[in-house]
């Protein structure tokens, strides 16, 4: 199958201009040409399961209750996990971004998108859900931005009550695992996998907050390929959603392509024995590496690439960077 390749497309620049990574409901209807090609539907990446549509409506109810909302993030794609609709949904509730998974990525990239939130003048929180990192800084900042609400309800001669805060997010960025890591027990489920959470439930964290920790929302449908690829390159986004073969291809392209990636093809000769030179396509890689070690199996190949990807061995690294080219758009050098 020859490679459909992504076309250059105006990178997001920040927080504002976000909304630009996913269109509004009403420009999602696919461009019937586009479906009409087969190939190029194999690589549209679409994922809008049932139990998301009924936990975002539940979330949309529940967010008028919450005092405070904990916007997760995955760190290695701070853009591409950016949900257009979540300041629309909060309105003008405080909004905290976290960004977490912040050991996957390198104190390098870290230190680039602190830098550029800081210049945004927004606050951001780095967090590891897998071992606590940073939580307790989220907590105390979510209960002090609240703190107005008890002094309100004790001027009306109301009781003082626990703050309420929600974690959204899109799917698998580690809500659950935070949430679990402040409670220091597994109370919400959580897995290596999106769409795990399925129902909102609230965890009381100590006597001064509680927290919803509510199903990963997605817009329903993507006009971004690009960034659509990258939740899929993460395990961010449900795996019937893409063909395996295909993202770790595209993730392959975008690897090389990195500025902050320079020993990547040093991580792929060790990790399969193999380069990636510049006159081959991630999609040959991927070819060749099935011949290689998977009896041609492109899609054990695939799998291989991206479960190496998401478990660090081939680095710390971020897919996306403050000021970055798209990466797919970026022309990688042939000889
Ligand atoms: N390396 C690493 N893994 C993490 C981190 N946070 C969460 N994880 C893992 O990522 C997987 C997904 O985490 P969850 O907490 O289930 O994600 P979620 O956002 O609640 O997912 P949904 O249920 O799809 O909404 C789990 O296997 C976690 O252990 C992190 O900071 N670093």
């Amino acid at each position: 199958m020859q490679r459909v390749k992504a076309q250059p497309q105006p990178h997001p620049q920040g927080l504002q201009s976000c909304r630009a990574v996913f269109n509004s409901l009403t420009d999602l209807e696919l461009d019937q040409e586009s479906v009409a090609d087969s190939s190029l539907q194999a690589r549209m990446v679409q994922w809008y399961p049932g139990h998301i549509a009924r936990a975002e409506r539940q979330l949309r109810e529940q967010l008028k209750l919450v005092d405070v909302v904990l916007e997760v993030r995955d760190a290695r794609i701070p853009l591409s996990t950016c949900h257009p609709q979540i300041p629309q949904w909060c309105g003008s509730k405080p909004r905290l971004l976290v960004l977490n998974r912040v050991d996957m990525i390198s104190p390098a990239d870290q230190q680039a998108w602190a830098n550029y939130f800081a210049q945004q003048h927004l606050p951001v929180f780095w967090t590891n859900g897998m071992d606590g990192t940073g939580i307790t800084k989220v907590v105390r900042a979510a209960v002090s931005l609240s703190k107005s609400i008890n002094s309100k309800r004790s001027a009306r001669g109301l009781k003082p009550r626990a703050v309420r805060a929600v974690a959204v997010g899109f799917p698998n960025v580690g809500k659950s695992a935070l949430i679990n890591r402040l409670v220091n027990k597994r109370a919400c489920d959580s897995a290596p996998k999106p769409g795990v959470t399925r129902q909102l439930r609230w965890v009381r964290i100590g006597g001064d907050l509680d927290i919803l920790d509510a199903p990963g929302v997605l817009p329903m449908s993507f006009n971004d390929q690009i960034a659509a690829q990258r939740l899929a390159m993460c395990n961010d986004i449900g795996e019937a959603a893409y063909v395996d073969s295909l993202v770790a291809a595209a993730l392959l392209d975008t690897l090389v392509a990195l500025p902050n990636a320079p020993d990547i093809q040093e991580q792929l000769q060790r990790r399969f024995g193999m380069e990636l030179p510049p006159e081959m396509t991630g999609e040959a890689y991927v070819e060749a590496l099935a011949v290689k070690l998977f009896q041609s199996e492109k899609e054990k190949a695939g799998q291989r690439i991206l479960k190496d990807f998401r478990s660090t061995a081939l680095g710390t690294l971020a897919l996306e960077l403050p000021h970055m080219q798209p990466a797919h758009s970026a022309p990688r050098q042939r000889q």
